[in-house]
């Protein structure tokens, strides 16, 4: 009987001894395809015959593009299981790939200390203003004249997590180390232990309230722009923004007004709408701190991602079914 085969999209760059080892269950394929057109004729053609796990990375976006209907449609039917190495799930379309029986895994926990220490990172960076002194120092000008404004403590100030998963929750406990006040909003109340105590607030109070406010909630068609003009008028003046889950969940032009008429004071981003691209308005403006995607870019974050990625491909191989799915799926 043939080999049952796994593909490959994307780069293994760290867990390469765990990846050949997979080579004892399956024939390890990849595609040569170097755009999405390439990757659905090839797919059609039948070339992935017999594929029935797929490995992607959020990179290989680059080749394939989104996971819709498309090209859940074009798949060998032979597929049916896709591990996707990250947390956020959102160039997968689920809806798509639970019509066709397609199982799909994401990697949580592996990636919450990672993000929560750039999410802290963003924190301190936009209370504390301090892209504008290091712009002036790279230009030779040291603080820079007018001096920058003066930044604001942590301690003492309210942080509103929108979104209380494994990185919020993880972020709770590093801005609490920071004298900050711990209030959430989440889809459903957390238990007391869960929690770790923060305070639960409805969606306005949340907005009303937080002198920090962070988004650690996956993007998806419910979350898609749930911070926009209307939200950020409900906001304290003078609120700082962190986001480090996905840009669309922010709408980035009215979180640029914001920002310029002052009612937004400053803003620390690791995610964008259009990666790569980035809004003019927040590339122009330097009192905000612009990071390009890089919540989980550690050497340790990126090994652990990938060996549980691959932890799941085993798990089909050997057992037929996923270590974890993701939670649309959760009754499948
Ligand atoms: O953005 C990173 C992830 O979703 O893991």
């Amino acid at each position: 009987m043939a080999k049952a085969k796994a593909l490959l999209l994307g780069q293994i760059e760290h867990a390469h001894d765990s990846w050949n080892a997979l080579a004892d269950y399956a024939e390890l394929v990849t595609t040569k395809a170097r755009s999405r057109e390439e990757f659905i004729k090839e797919c059609k053609e039948g070339r992935l015959d017999g594929v029935i796990v797929a490995y992607r990375t959020f990179d290989s976006f680059a080749t394939t593009g989104l996971f819709d209907q498309e090209l859940v449609d074009a798949l060998p039917s032979s597929l049916k299981f896709i591990c996707h190495n990250g947390a956020g799930y959102d160039q997968v379309k689920v809806d798509a790939c639970t019509a066709r029986g397609i199982r799909v895994s994401n990697v949580p926990t592996a990636v919450d200390d990672a993000t929560a220490d750039v999410n802290m990172f963003l924190i301190l960076g936009a209370l504390r203003g301090f892209n504008v002194s290091m712009i002036a120092l790279r230009e030779g000008k040291w603080r820079g004249q007018p001096l920058p404004p003066l930044g604001h403590d942590p301690e003492g100030k309210t942080l509103g997590i929108l979104g209380m998963g494994g990185i919020g929750r993880n972020l709770k406990r590093k801005a609490e180390a920071f004298g900050m006040k711990v209030i959430y909003h989440n889809r459903s109340r957390l238990s007391e232990e869960l929690s770790g105590g923060a305070e639960y607030v409805s969606f306005d109070e949340l907005l009303g309230t937080s002198d920090v406010l962070s988004l650690n909630l996956p993007l998806n068609k419910n979350t898609r722009h749930i911070i926009s003009t209307p939200e950020f008028k409900k906001m304290k003046k003078g609120v700082v923004i962190v986001n480090t889950a996905r840009g669309a969940v922010i709408d980035e032009g009215a979180l640029v007004e914001a920002l310029d008429s002052g009612h937004v004071w400053s803003c620390g981003l690791d995610v964008y709408e259009n990666e790569p691209e980035i809004h003019p308005g927040l590339v122009a403006n330097p009192h905000v701190m612009l990071v390009p995607h890089m919540g989980t870019y550690t050497v340790e974050t990126q090994t652990a991602m990938e060996e549980w990625n691959i932890g799941n491909v085993r798990a089909v191989l050997e057992k037929g079914k996923l270590n974890n799915i993701v939670p649309e799926q959760a009754d499948m």
